[in-house]
């Protein structure tokens, strides 16, 4: 088991390159299911744990997968199971989106119910609508989601109650090889949605309208095997930028795609941080103070829930109080204790939390509770005085590649040390559940 253990109040400087995105590469991969003919070819694909559980959910189903450096090649030509079984969908939520390429293309599909992030209840409601929508019929018993359907998915029209990126995706690669039309409303137009559709139509698919709220496929009968380079990962490099930010340091992010980062750069910019694009990412730097904004977060092209605890931690330092508010998870605040006992001052209310400014930051025992809270607590380190020590790296691992290597390269005092789990246990049970503890008490 490891820890991470970083030591605050050093400047940053250099460049950090963005790995492809997370949150695109893994519709991408479930989507190489619908391919039957031969190897799919795909560029810039993070070592992320994410990657590697997607990669193994295939290739039980019986995709053959070589990944090599940062390319992946899936071959599904045979597949010779339809179940996504409960140790491997139980670690990621985005296991769930083999069931719309299993069904379309072999009319069936059985999953475990979907882990992920503690965030939220994460219901998989719109989903399941729009499968069932598409003509497909669903069980559920013992911890299972059975879908089927007899012959071909039909085209349908989808209306989704909340505009789900998952549902989106799951239901476009389900209609891709639908028999007619489907209409998706009041989708999602996330940027990993778009690359999602660019996929699908270099495979044949015939989608139009992605990025809007209103995607439109015509299904084809079949689909064929191409290769394809991921977009950046816009969390990964909006991470980054916030470590700029809160050290008061000049950055390079290299491979950052500024159209896709719009909502954090412009709150970026309103707090004063200095940001200029150049043809291949951005520079960043900032000055100190910076000035306290309110952030809420919203679906794109809003500001991202999953960029919220980052500015949170930013926030923290600003020189005012800010108001965040989160709209899209409703338990996306547990970074909140954490920050508590590095000395911040912020009040919860629902889904409001109000963060005082100008804190005094002091290195304390945390636990990451999710992935961007880990990062986020990664980042008050960086800014904290002494030395801060944060457990539940696991959930780091599944969406930061490199992370501590990356920020000693940038300067950082970052350490990863391995611990006996019975050491974090200990520690854990001194404390509580997430083993929180301010070492400067
Ligand atoms: C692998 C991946 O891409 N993960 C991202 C994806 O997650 P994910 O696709 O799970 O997130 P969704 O967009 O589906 O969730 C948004 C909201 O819709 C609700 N909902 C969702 C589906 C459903 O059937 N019913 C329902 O009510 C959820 O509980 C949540 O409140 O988008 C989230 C929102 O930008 C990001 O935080 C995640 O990083
Ligand atoms: C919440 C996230 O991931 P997931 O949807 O896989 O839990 C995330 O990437 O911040």
């Amino acid at each position: 088991m490891s820890k991470i253990i970083v030591r605050g109040g050093k400047r940053l400087s250099g460049k950090v390159k963005v790995s492809g995105a997370k949150n695109a590469v893994l519709p991408i991969i479930a989507a190489s299911l619908l391919s039957s003919d031969g190897e799919s070819v795909i560029h810039d694909v993070p070592h992320l744990d994410d990657v590697m559980t997607m990669m193994q959910v295939l290739r039980q189903l019986g995709a053959n997968i070589v990944y090599d450096r940062e390319t992946m090649r899936v071959d599904a030509t045979k597949i010779v199971s339809c179940e996504g079984t409960y140790d491997l969908v139980r670690r990621m939520r985005a296991s769930f989106l083999i069931v719309g390429p299993l069904l379309a293309r072999m009319g069936r599909a059985k999953i475990a119910l979907p882990g992920g992030c503690a965030i939220g209840t994460r219901p998989i409601d719109q989903h399941l609508k729009g499968f069932e929508a598409m003509g497909a019929t669903i069980e559920l018993g013992q911890g299972y989601i059975e879908a089927k359907v007899d012959g071909r998915l039909r085209g349908s029209k989808v209306y989704l109650d909340v505009a789900s990126v998952g549902a989106t995706e799951n239901i476009m690669m389900a209609a891709a090889l639908a028999d007619g039309t489907t209409i998706i409303e009041n989708a999602a137009k996330e940027p990993e949605i778009v690359d999602l559709a660019n996929y699908l139509n270099a495979m044949g698919a015939r989608i139009r309208g992605a990025g809007t709220g209103v995607i439109r496929i015509e299904g084809v009968e079949e689909l064929h095997s191409v290769t394809h380079t991921v977009i950046p990962d816009r969390i990964e490099a909006g991470t980054y930028m916030v470590a700029a930010a809160i050290t008061g340091s000049s950055l390079y992010i290299e491979g950052a795609l500024a159209d896709h980062m719009m909502p954090v750069i412009s709150k970026l910019q309103e707090m004063g941080v200095v940001i200029n694009e150049d043809e291949n990412g951005l520079h960043v730097s900032a000055p100190d103070p910076l000035k306290a904004v309110d952030v809420k977060t919203l679906p794109y092209p809003g500001f991202p829930t999953d960029m919220q605890s980052q500015m949170m931690a930013l926030l923290l330092k600003a020189d005012g109080t800010s108001i965040v508010t989160e709209t899209v998870f409703e338990n996306r605040f547990m970074h909140v204790d954490a920050f508590l006992a590095m000395n911040a001052q912020i009040k919860v209310e629902g889904r409001t939390a109000v963060v005082g400014g100008n804190n005094r930051l002091k290195g304390a025992k945390v636990c990451a509770t999710d992935l961007r809270a880990g990062a986020a607590l990664i980042l008050a380190g960086l800014a904290a005085d002494g030395e801060t020590e944060i457990t539940g790296i696991h959930h780091i691992d599944r969406g930061y590649v490199g992370i501590v290597s990356r920020l000693q390269e940038l300067g950082a005092d970052i350490r990863r040390v391995e611990v006996e789990l019975e050491q974090v246990e200990e520690e854990m049970s001194e404390v509580g559940l997430f083993a929180i503890q301010p070492t400067w008490a």
